[in-house]
């Protein structure tokens, strides 16, 4: 196996000023703090309301831990260990003591010196944290508020999605029409595009879908820097192929990023394909806390589901029933296991998280979709840019797998030699703006047979 042994280079960080890892630390990172802690006392009466004085107390003990975080990152303390005693705090401190090792200097882990990757995961599992050990407060969504809201500014481009939807799935009958792979390209690119809706990148600011996404589609074509769609439908057409005579089609998992607009795309992108038998089955996985500002966690996935069935607009309600159906058939699945929101990079989870490598080995496709994934399945390195995908995966390969993501963060693989320079001069930005994008492919080597 390609593999391990062989030292990746250097973690992304904020220890490099100037780079977008020092930027979002020193100003994306506080600013969001500031605002978690400004949505808290904006509920105050909320809390109230539910526990009276006790609620008040929740809010301002985690507005009080809120604030020391902010400190503590803004003066580059070092990291401390968790201690609300949740089940995954062995794995994050483990984690820590790992990067402590690594240390130059024996100095301490901190904000601005450690891996970019590291401190910015962290950060909100001590959100989690502040709100944990405020017991009120406990279970309330910091993000919910943003969530929600740009859930309902993609209205427009959410009705169109559906209206096409359906209007596909009707028209199946006739092949000539529709054919099959040019439509599940559209669907997949709109679930890359949606991929530019995040929340973290623009700290909360408003960035919704607001034109018809089907439309802009031709124009965006030539941002997509690595497009290996064709190797997606290959191995739709092969797990159709071998299904004999028990029910066809690919078991897919998609690993969700963002709610609002991106989870419509997810949810319309999954619908075509079970819809349409390329898929008999897609498992979606999200995260178990409220993570990265816009990532969708269990409620967020009921939620929008729920929303999208109460919609006064007939497609649009029409695919959320149909949504619902699938979940309780479970032809879908919501699964959210912690290793989301660890601080790893995915070549650690077949040993930290062997159930989750093992079920996604039973998969035909994994979609992992999004920037973070695409900076754990690389482990967030400085990466030369045509590396192929498949070396920067580290021995990470559960599955056929494929990541589906708009650029923001520096690091990109596999491209063709001289791409990479080509963009840096025409667009200094290329891979931070989300402007650009990728469908990144990667097919583990088929077992060797002994005869
Ligand atoms: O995974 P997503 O939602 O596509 O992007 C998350 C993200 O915006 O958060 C970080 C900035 O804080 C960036 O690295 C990354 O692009
Ligand atoms: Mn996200």
């Amino acid at each position: 196996m390609e593999a391990k042994q062989l030292k990746p280079p250097q973690s992304l960080s904020a220890k490099f000023e100037g780079s977008f890892a020092y930027l979002t630390v020193r100003d994306r990172l506080p600013l969001i703090l500031t605002k978690v802690i400004d949505t808290l006392h904006r509920n105050k009466n909320n809390f109230f309301d539910e526990h009276g004085e006790a609620g008040i107390e929740a809010e301002k003990k985690a507005i009080s831990f809120l604030s020391k975080l902010r400190n503590e990152l803004q003066t580059d303390k070092p990291v401390l260990p968790l201690t609300d005693g949740a089940e995954d705090i062995e794995a994050w401190n483990q984690y820590m003591q790992r990067q402590q090792s690594l240390m130059e200097d024996e100095q301490p882990v901190s904000w601005f010196k450690s891996p970019w990757l590291y401190v910015e995961c962290y950060m909100y599992r001590r959100i989690q944290e502040a709100l944990w050990l405020s017991p009120r407060v406990g279970d309330f969504d910091v993000f919910k508020e943003g969530k929600t809201q740009s859930f309902f500014e993609s209205q427009q481009a959410t009705k169109s999605l559906c209206m096409y939807l359906r209007e596909v799935l009707i028209g199946r009958n006739n092949p000539n029409k529709n054919p099959l792979l040019e439509q599940f390209l559209k669907f997949l690119q709109v679930s890359l595009w949606g991929n530019r809706c995040d929340l973290s990148i623009s700290a909360g600011q408003d960035n919704s879908q607001k034109t018809s996404p089907i439309d802009t589609l031709a124009d965006l074509q030539r941002f997509i820097l690595v497009d290996d769609s064709a190797d997606l439908w290959a191995v739709l057409m092969a797990a159709q192929a071998s299904g004999g005579t028990e029910i066809r089609g690919a078991t897919v998992d998609i690993i969700l990023d963002n709610a609002g607009f991106e989870l419509i795309t997810d949810l319309v992108l999954a619908d075509f394909i079970v819809s349409t038998g390329l898929a008999r089955e897609v498992r979606f996985h999200g995260k178990s806390i409220p993570w990265f500002v816009s990532d969708v966690n269990k409620q967020d996935f009921n939620w929008t589901i729920m929303q999208t069935m109460a919609s006064n607009h007939k497609e649009t309600s029409a695919c959320g029933v149909q949504w619902k159906r699938y979940m309780k058939e479970g032809v879908w699945s919501y699964h959210d296991h912690r290793f989301w929101t660890l601080p790893h990079a995915f070549w650690d989870m077949a040993t930290e998280a062997p159930d989750l490598y093992s079920s996604l080995q039973s998969s035909n496709l994994v979609l992992l979709k999004g920037d973070l994934n695409y900076r754990k399945l690389t482990g967030d390195r400085d990466w030369e840019h045509t590396v192929p995908f498949g070396r920067a995966l580290r021995g990470f390969q559960p599955a056929p797998l494929c990541s589906v993501r708009t650029l923001k963060a520096n690091v990109q693989v596999g491209l063709q030699p001289g791409q990479g320079e080509k963009l840096t001069s025409q667009d200094p930005d290329w891979m931070t703006s989300g402007k650009y994008a990728v469908i990144q492919f990667f097919s583990p080597p088929k077992e060797q047979v002994c005869s």
